[in-house]
C-alpha cells in the first residue's frame, strides 16, 4: 500500500485497517446521497434492519459476478481515489467491481458477520451522512460468548466511522473477525479509551461528551468479487444459448 495509506494506519489493528477522515467534500457527499436517493425505489431490498442496494447486481448462486460497469456516481471521484492510495492494488482485478449501498435509520444496524470468500478479502467503505460505530468481534470469542438468546460478545475493537470518511478493512481482520453495527439510537461510551481509531477522527469535539445520537447513515461498501463472468458466457448462466 501506498505512503499516504500507510499513514492512515489504524495502530491496534496490526496493518490490517486504515481510516481517512475528509475522504470526500461536503459537496461530494451531498451528491452521492442524492443519487443514492433517486434510484428507482425496487432497486433497494428491504431488510429487516436496514435496506440495502447493490451495485452492478447481485452475485450468482455460485458467487460470481456477470460483468457490468458500475455507474460513474460510484465511480468518479472515489475509485479514483483508491487509485491514487493504492487501496485495491494488490486485489485481482485492482479496482474494485462491486458495491453495496447500505442505509441505516436510528436503531437500525447489522448483526455480527464475515463478509466471506466470494471476495477478496479487502472492503472499502465510504460513510455517508451522519456517524456510526463499527463494531469488531473476535470469531472464536464471538462463538464463546454468544448465549442461546443470540447475544453477543464484547467487541475486540470499536470503530468510529465520520460522515465523508473511508475506511479500508484487510487480510486477518477481514477473515479472522465479525464486524457489525449495533442497533441502537445512540452510540456510547466513546473516547480514547475504547475507541481505536480515535486519534485519526478528523473532529473529536462532537463525541468528547461519551456519546452521539445516531442519525440516518448510508455506507458505500467496494469489494473485489474473484469470479467474474463476461458479458459473452452470460447466457449459459442464464442457462440460455449453448
Ligand atoms: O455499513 C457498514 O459499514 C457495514 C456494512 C457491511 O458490513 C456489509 O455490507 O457487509
Ligand atoms: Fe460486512
Amino acid at each position: 500500500m501506498s505512503y499516504d495509506l500507510d499513514a492512515a494506519r489504524i495502530a491496534p489493528l496490526s496493518g490490517d485497517a486504515f481510516y481517512i477522515s475528509d475522504f470526500i467534500s461536503e459537496d461530494e457527499e451531498a451528491l452521492l446521497m442524492q443519487k443514492v436517493q433517486s434510484v428507482p425505489l425496487p432497486r433497494w431490498t428491504h431488510l429487516s434492519h436496514r435496506r440495502l442496494q447493490t451495485w452492478p447486481s447481485a452475485l450468482t448462486k455460485s458467487n460470481t459476478l456477470l460483468s457490468s460497469p458500475l455507474p460513474s456516481w460510484l465511480t468518479n471521484p472515489i475509485i479514483h481515489r483508491f487509485k491514487e492510495l493504492g487501496v485495491f492494488a494488490n486485489a485481482p482485478h485492482t479496482t474494485p467491481n462491486h458495491v453495496l449501498v447500505n442505509e441505516y435509520q436510528p436503531g437500525q444496524g447489522i448483526m455480527p458477520h464475515e463478509d466471506g470468500a466470494a471476495y477478496y478479502p479487502l472492503v472499502a467503505t465510504v460513510s455517508l451522512g451522519a456517524p456510526i460505530v463499527l463494531d469488531i468481534y473476535e470469531k472464536d470469542s464471538h462463538q464463546l460468548d454468544a448465549g442461546a438468546d443470540d447475544s453477543h460478545g464484547k467487541p475486540r475493537f470499536r470503530i468510529l466511522q465520520e460522515r465523508r470518511s473511508l475506511l479500508v478493512m484487510r487480510g486477518k481482520l477481514y477473515t479472522d473477525f465479525l464486524h457489525g453495527i449495533a442497533e441502537s439510537t445512540r452510540d456510547e461510551d466513546l473516547g480514547p479509551h475504547s475507541i481505536c481509531n480515535w486519534d485519526l477522527l478528523g473532529e473529536k469535539a462532537p463525541y468528547e461528551g461519551g456519546w452521539v445520537v445516531r442519525e440516518t447513515r448510508t455506507s458505500l461498501t467496494y469489494r473485489d468479487v474473484l469470479k467474474v463472468a463476461k458479458m459473452g458466457n452470460t447466457l449459459k448462466f442464464l442457462g440460455g444459448a449453448k
